[in-house]
């Protein structure tokens, strides 16, 4: 079964991508974050605040494995830490799978993040300043990981209906 994988830094639009990109394609969006709450049930903060990070990020590896191994065709939209850890790059190379990074810049992650941070608890207590400096550090560190995905999709100046239009052109 075919899996649709849309990676990248937090705020690069994975969710708002994957939501519109299902609706054109009619193949089932799933969100790791959500499903990661809804098994915990509790909140990417609350699991932050009460287990950790290293609880999250066991979870959210075997829930990706888990959702990998579906026998459905999906779009799976993954958190902005996933390839990063576990060794979840070494699934974005699958063979049935088809794995997009979303490449955005420091200055739109940070225009996107910057009134938009409370529910990402790696950047919610975060001065403008601080996050800047942060996302720039971090995107820096990540980008390894990011540049393993099979496709890249740059989404700096382009809206999210010509986003899933740039997807569409490189998975045909
Ligand atoms: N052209 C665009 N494409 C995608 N998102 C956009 C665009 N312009 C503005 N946005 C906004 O940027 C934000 C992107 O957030 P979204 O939750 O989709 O990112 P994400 O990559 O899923 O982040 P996270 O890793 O934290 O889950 C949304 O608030 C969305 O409305
Ligand atoms: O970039 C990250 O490490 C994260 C991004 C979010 O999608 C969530 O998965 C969580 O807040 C961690
Ligand atoms: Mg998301």
């Amino acid at each position: 079964m075919k899996k649709i994988v849309l990676l990248g830094y937090m705020g690069c639009g994975k969710s708002t991508i994957a939501q519109n990109l299902s609706k054109i394609t009619n193949i089932p969006f799933l969100d790791l974050d959500k499903i990661i709450e809804e098994r915990a049930k509790m909140s990417i903060n609350e699991i932050f605040e009460k287990h950790g990070e290293i609880y999250f990020r066991k979870l959210e590896h075997e829930i990706f494995v888990e959702l990998l191994q579906s026998d459905e065709n999906n779009i799976i939209g993954l958190g902005g830490g996933t390839p990063c850890y576990a060794n979840n790059h070494e699934l974005l190379k699958g063979e049935n799978v088809d794995s997009i990074y979303l490449k955005a810049s420091i200055d739109t992650l940070y225009n996107r993040l910057v009134y938009n941070k409370s529910k990402r608890p790696l950047i919610a207590n975060m001065d403008e300043e601080e996050m800047k400096e942060f996302i720039a550090k971090h995107l820096f560190d990540r980008s390894f990981y990011y540049n393993q995905s099979k496709h890249k999709v740059v989404v700096d100046d382009r809206s999210v209906e010509e986003t899933v239009q740039d997807i569409l052109r490189v998975l045909a």
